[in-house]
């Protein structure tokens, strides 16, 4: 398994890149089941589970090809609508094929995601609103085996919270079913919208956009499209955290600060300089970080995927801060790595209370998954000494060349190879 050693304590000054988001791409692809027309997706980030979702594309029969290095091109008909648990297993996000296969088939067999790492993570909500639509749902041997024997119908559906998969696996069957389908409390990350007007690109009748109601008008079918992925927004608070635990000033070229809803604000009144520019966005910090309370919150809200980033940041600011996590019950595995560097965190239920240290010290620590193995990274980039991150196949889920674009910026960085 390969390793990230980092030696701590330069300041990141340059331009980083912002790659296409990894959770639009995801679900994009998983979009191109919704016709046998090729859908050519642009700015597609390279990275495993953009992997992931290829192969299992693939085994239920699309042609799946890089025309180049940032496109991917997807086309043909569905031959296969079991979604296996070798696939599914690697990235939850594969539950995504459920309401494409559904409602272009009238069947479909996806093996049940499970739990992971930050927590049990049920699909209810997914399958709930299926069933309104007229699925007919059984659990067999850890697998969703779904039918629609007289095809989907729109349904109104009311989330009882706030859920981005259900919501999308919703959108996309609902793209396809008869008549009217309204989604109330829907989830409105960027994302979502990126999804809607690819949607509508295809042929889709969707309005609603960027709010908590959507209204899917189903048509007959979608044809194909060209679109470009949104600018990943987790990707650019990260760096954007890079940038301000160094001391350092960093341009993330591409970025879109709307996208990031509250995670710019709050790092501004932790100290740190943010200015939107033509192309992107300036991060920097010429003086000391204060501690800042963040609660993590459905978008325009604190990211939860932006938690263990900004917990780090926390780490080394002046004073305390209190940062709670409202949306998954268990996210914080990156506190004991991190206070093995010498951060003083205390979790306490859904809240961790860290108390900001002048300094870490670098350590071997392990990754337990995506967003806690950056913060790790951001830890020993800020860090005394030597810092070996082991487990980094977290990281290679969702983020690219991370060592390189930390590097070109000055970061003492490097992947050991296994
Ligand atoms: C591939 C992708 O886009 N992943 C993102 C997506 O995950 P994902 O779509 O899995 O997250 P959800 O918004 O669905 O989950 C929110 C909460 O609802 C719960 N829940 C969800 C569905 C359901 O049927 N029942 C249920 O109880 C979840 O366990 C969680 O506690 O949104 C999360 C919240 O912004 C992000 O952290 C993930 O990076
Ligand atoms: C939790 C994440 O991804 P996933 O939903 O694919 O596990 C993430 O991107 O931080």
């Amino acid at each position: 398994m390969d390793r990230i050693r980092i030696v701590g304590g330069r300041p990141l000054e340059g331009t980083i890149d912002i790659s296409g988001a990894k959770n639009a791409a995801l679900i994009l692809m998983a979009a191109g089941l919704l016709t046998d027309d090729r859908l050519i997706l642009a700015n597609v980030p390279d990275l495993a589970d953009v992997t992931t979702m290829s192969q299992l594309l693939a085994q239920h029969g699309i042609a799946v090809e890089r025309p180049s290095a940032r496109t991917l091109s997807l086309g043909g008909a569905i031959t296969n609508t079991e979604a296996p648990y070798d696939i599914v297993r690697k990235m939850r996000a594969s539950i995504l094929v459920l309401g494409p296969l559904l409602t272009r088939t009238r069947e479909a067999r996806v093996s049940l995601p499970g739990g992971c790492a930050i927590g049990t993570r049920p699909v209810d909500l997914h399958l709930k609103g299926l069933e309104a639509m007229g699925a007919e749902i059984r659990l067999d041997a850890g697998y969703i085996d779904a039918t629609a024997p007289h095809g989907l119908h729109g349904a109104t559906i009311t989330f009882p919270f706030v859920s981005v998969g259900a919501t999308e696996n919703l959108m996309l069957a609902a793209s396809l079913a008869e008549g009217e389908t309204i989604l109330i409390n829907a989830a409105r990350e960027p994302e979502i919208t990126d999804l809607a007007t690819c949607l509508i690109a295809m042929g889709a009748d969707i309005t609603g956009l960027g709010t908590d109601r959507l209204t899917i008008v189903g048509v007959k079918s979608l044809h194909g499209a060209t679109h470009s992925i949104i600018p990943d927004r987790i990707e650019t608070g990260t760096y954007a955290c890079a940038a301000a635990i160094t001391g350092g000033a960093v341009t993330l070229r591409g970025a879109r600060p709307n996208d990031l809803g509250a995670v710019l604000a709050t790092m501004a009144q932790a100290g740190v300089d943010v200015t939107e520019t033509p192309g992107g966005l300036h991060v920097s910090r010429r003086n000391g970080l204060h501690g800042t309370d963040a609660m993590t919150e459905p978008f325009p809200g604190f990211a939860t995927d932006m938690q263990a980033q900004f917990m780090t940041l926390m780490a080394v600011a002046e004073g305390a801060s209190m940062i709670t996590e409202s949306i998954f019950e268990n996210r914080f595995m990156h506190v004991p790595e991190l206070n093995r560097m010498g951060a003083r965190i205390n979790v306490h239920g859904s809240s961790a209370i860290v108390r900001g240290v002048p300094t870490l010290a670098g350590a071997p620590v392990m990754a337990t998954d995506l967003r806690a193995s950056f913060s790790l990274v951001l830890a020993g980039l800020a860090a005394r000494g030597e810092t070996i991150i082991n487990r980094v196949y977290h990281l290679d889920r969702g983020y690219e060349a991370v060592e390189h674009k930390l590097a070109a910026c000055g970061a003492q960085i490097e992947r050991l190879a296994a």
